[in-house]
């Protein structure tokens, strides 16, 4: 299984720029996550590392070998890479055992589909047509369809879409130990942050045709590296702050930031996640809980600073959660982002 390096890939369709000098590198045997909101350019990218569209400028290369560039093609066929589209997209017509064997070389067949079925827990249902499988069983079928010629590198296109959310975190979990299993470098575009959080081993975010950000679902999700990502990545809670002493000053106290640190009484914007938010009776700022949200497995309490009168969100796991109306005091765990100059509004990515 290769390493995948995209050096300075540029994509125009008419006049609109969908890729715009995109790098990307994903070592061997991980998986990546490459999130965008849609129209971004995720299937464009995927489309291109597969072969099926040419970049207007920069490399592709698997395992130090030029696979793509605007002098150098190498067709789709030819690049040992496995795909797993949307819903699966598997032979009607054929058995699951067909759609897997399709295209292997004959020498060794049998064999090599025991083996990939085997590895997506389903070789006892060679014998089935695809509409007899439920969703999560057909994309592991196109999980081991695509594994099956040993390709240096899967692509998989937002494939758990179709599946309920249930299904969803259950056959992402499976894919995930499947490509493990497999050795596999794998790249798998979404929109979902969760899904790539949790099931990526490094998260490249895709916004304005390259990637403004990519390291461990740990790092980017708590290290956003500034407020639009931060808001494309989860829930944020985002306040006025200053520095102060090597902290930052906000009206949730004085805390402790990421490496962002700036000389002493810099404005800008604090960022900290609502599960950051702690209720306390023996530390942190007075506070009323304003409205609650029942979750299920947390509840979203909507809390007014006492000082300032700003309301922020907490995800709280108290159980029970506090009553609407009652006085609280709420600190901060752990440490937060901080981005020295001009407020930046939370917003979506495009
Ligand atoms: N063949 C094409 N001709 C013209 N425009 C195209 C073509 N393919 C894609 N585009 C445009 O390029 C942009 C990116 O499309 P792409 O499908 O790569 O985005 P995406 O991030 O995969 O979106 P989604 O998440 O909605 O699938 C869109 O504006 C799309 O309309």
């Amino acid at each position: 299984m290769s390493t995948l390096v995209v050096r300075e890939l540029s994509k125009s369709f008419g006049r609109t720029t969908v890729l715009d000098r995109l790098d990307l590198t994903v070592p061997r045997g991980a998986l990546a996550a490459v999130l965008g909101a849609s129209g971004c350019g995720k299937t464009t990218l995927l489309r291109i590392l597969a072969g099926f569209e040419r970049a207007d400028a920069g490399t592709v290369e698997a395992d130090g070998h030029l696979i793509g560039s605007r002098q150098r093609h190498v067709p789709p066929e030819k690049r040992r890479i496995g795909i797993v589209p949307q819903e699966g997209a598997l032979f009607p017509h054929l058995t699951v055992w067909n759609n897997v064997a399709f295209g292997l070389p004959r020498r060794g067949r049998a064999q090599r589909v025991r083996e990939v079925l085997d590895l997506v827990g389903l070789v006892d249902l060679g014998r089935r047509m695809p509409h007899e499988l439920s969703g999560g069983q057909q994309q592991r079928v196109a999980l081991a369809r695509a594994l099956a010629p040993n390709p240096s590198l899967v692509l998989l296109d937002e494939p758990f879409n179709a599946l309920d959310p249930g299904l969803r975190a259950e056959v992402r979990a499976e894919v995930r130990a499947v490509l493990r299993d497999a050795g596999a470098t794998g790249v798998l575009v979404t929109h979902d942050q969760e899904e790539a959080l949790s099931t990526a081993d490094m998260v490249a975010l895709l916004r304005g045709g390259h990637i403004v950000q990519a390291g461990t679902p740990r790092d980017v999700y708590t290290q956003p590296r500034d407020v639009t990502t931060a808001g494309f990545l989860g829930e944020t809670v985002v306040l006025d702050g200053k520095t102060e002493d090597g902290r930052v000053v906000c009206p949730l106290g004085i805390l402790r930031a990421h490496s962002n640190g700036e000389a002493t009484n810099c404005p800008g914007t604090v960022v900290l996640r609502p599960e950051q938010l702690v209720l306390d009776p023996d530390s942190g700022v007075p506070a009323q809980v304003k409205d609650t949200q029942f979750q299920g497995h947390d509840t979203v309490a909507r809390l007014c600073l006492a000082e300032c009168g700003t309301e922020v969100n907490a995800r709280l796991h108290a159980y029970p959660p506090p009553e609407v109306g009652s006085r609280v005091r709420v600190r901060v765990a752990g440490e937060v982002s901080f981005f020295p100059g001009t407020v930046e509004p939370p917003s979506t990515v495009g």
